[in-house]
């Protein structure tokens, strides 16, 4: 079910449509669908139907606007973090401690005390340096940190080599070969309670073979740790499936086939599952609206101008990602056309030969698939504003963060004392 649908000849989120949202917010502005949102928290949790009590921990680096994590913590998510910051958003967006797994490749002392003083799930540990880092900080608190080893199955996603994470040349995660002799040596640390293992292998995966063989080395190595007596209660598998950017791209697997193949490959494991989706929970929830300023002519296809840039959604410049570019209120016709936006450089370019609708000044356009790493990664660069971000739920729309203007961004700069008369 798609939530950004023409109705009357114009595009409506849910049931609001969107040009009374530029009106009211101006653009460019991120606007994201609740009713898919919670959908797409569903079908996944269905998909790994019958597992016993998986936890789904919601990536929140993905989307982690306060209004988002509050809906998904309303449909039962625990939350993945990376950062004393993220972790910091999940709590107050009402998510239990207890859901909370605390990830991340460079974990410092500040965030490990943090999250042990107010509780978590698990630590996915990235190197037995960490585990030592660990143990000292939770020892020092009195308490024994509940822990996973993310290990590196070195497995070649097949994503963009920018978000595979799984291969051995990768920083992330303890390389497999390694592990044996890390939970030995981490069963003797005072202060540190090793009871997982974790891996993610990598980010928008269009295929389930790599999961599969990640997963495969996975098994295999929980049940040499179990041989060796370790205590394995937990497996957690990470996020990664991919969403559909471009129709005319054969579909990534569906959460039914994922779920289907997690079932096979972790059947007989004998232990809690924990999953980290964060762009399928929210990536096809959120459009970026942004107006046409002109467009100019090119000497191959016109340039459409448009007020949104590569700071506000960094994905086409960062990965040459493609993303649905469409007119808010059709015109009926087509034309191939380059999208760019107004920064200053070259890469902030959206589309290049497109066929696409036919748009001219003034006219809202609005990219799809930018609910997940999309406001979330925009800057400020050029001087210009963050993108605020409105959420709609049926004909309900409230602004779920302002527009962080320019007088903001002027006031957090400081002249030093010697510049000052
Ligand atoms: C450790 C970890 N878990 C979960 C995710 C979420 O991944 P995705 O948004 O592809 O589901 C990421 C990002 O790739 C990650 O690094
Ligand atoms: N930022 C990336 C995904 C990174 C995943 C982080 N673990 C993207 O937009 O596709």
């Amino acid at each position: 079910m798609d939530h950004f649908q023409l109705k009357d000849s114009i595009v409506h989120c849910e049931e609001v449509p969107l040009p009374l949202i530029a009106e009211a917010v101006g653009t460019p502005v991120y606007v994201y669908s609740s009713a898919t949102m919670r959908r797409h928290a569903r079908v996944f949790r269905e998909a790994l139907e019958p597992l016993s009590d998986p936890l789904v921990a919601y990536a929140v680096k993905a989307n982690p606007n306060a209004a988002v994590l509050a809906t998904l913590a309303r449909e039962g998510l625990g939350a993945d973090v990376v950062s004393s910051g993220e972790y910091a958003r999940a709590r107050a967006a009402g998510i239990a401690a207890d859901k909370i797994v605390f990830s991340g490749v460079g974990k410092t002392v500040e965030e490990m005390r943090l999250a042990l003083e107010g509780g978590l799930c698990q630590f996915n540990l990235e190197s037995l340096e960490e585990a030592r880092m660990l143990a000292e900080v939770a020892h020092s608190l009195g308490k024994a940190a509940p822990a996973a080893f993310r290990i590196n199955p070195d497995v070649e996603a097949g994503s963009h080599a920018k978000i595979s994470t799984g291969a051995a040349h990768n920083k992330f995660g303890l390389p497999i070969d390694d592990a044996l002799a890390a939970y030995r040596l981490a069963r003797t640390l005072p202060g540190l309670d090793v009871r997982g293992v974790a891996v993610h292998i990598g980010s928008q995966l269009t295929s389930l073979a790599p999961l599969e063989r990640a997963f495969a080395k996975i098994g295999e190595l929980i049940r040499v740790l179990r041989a060796d007596g370790h205590r394995i209660d937990t497996a957690d598998l990470g996020g990664g499936l991919g969403v559909p950017y471009d129709p005319a791209a054969p579909l990534p697997p569906s959460p039914e086939d994922y779920g289907e193949m997690v079932r096979r490959l972790t059947d007989g494991w004998d232990v809690r599952l924990i999953f980290e989706p964060g762009r399928l929970i929210v990536g096809n929830a959120g459009v970026l609206l942004t107006r046409v300023i002109r467009v100019k002519p090119g000497v191959v296809h016109p340039f459409i101008i448009v007020d949104a840039g590569m700071n506000d959604l960094m994905r086409p410049s960062l990965y040459d990602a493609w993303h649905a570019i469409e007119a808010v209120a059709p015109r009926g016709e087509q034309w191939v056309a380059n999208v760019v936006g107004p920064v200053c450089e070259t890469g902030d370019t959206f589309a290049t030969a497109r066929s696409m609708d036919r748009v001219e000044a003034d006219d809202l356009l609005f990219f799809r698939t930018a609910g997940a790493y999309a406001a979330t990664m925009a800057s400020t660069y050029n001087s210009r504003p963050l993108t605020p971000e409105v959420l709609v739920d049926g004909d309900r729309w409230a602004v779920v963060r302002e527009r962080i203007d320019v007088e903001a961004l002027i006031k957090a700069d400081r002249i030093p004392y010697w510049m000052q008369p």
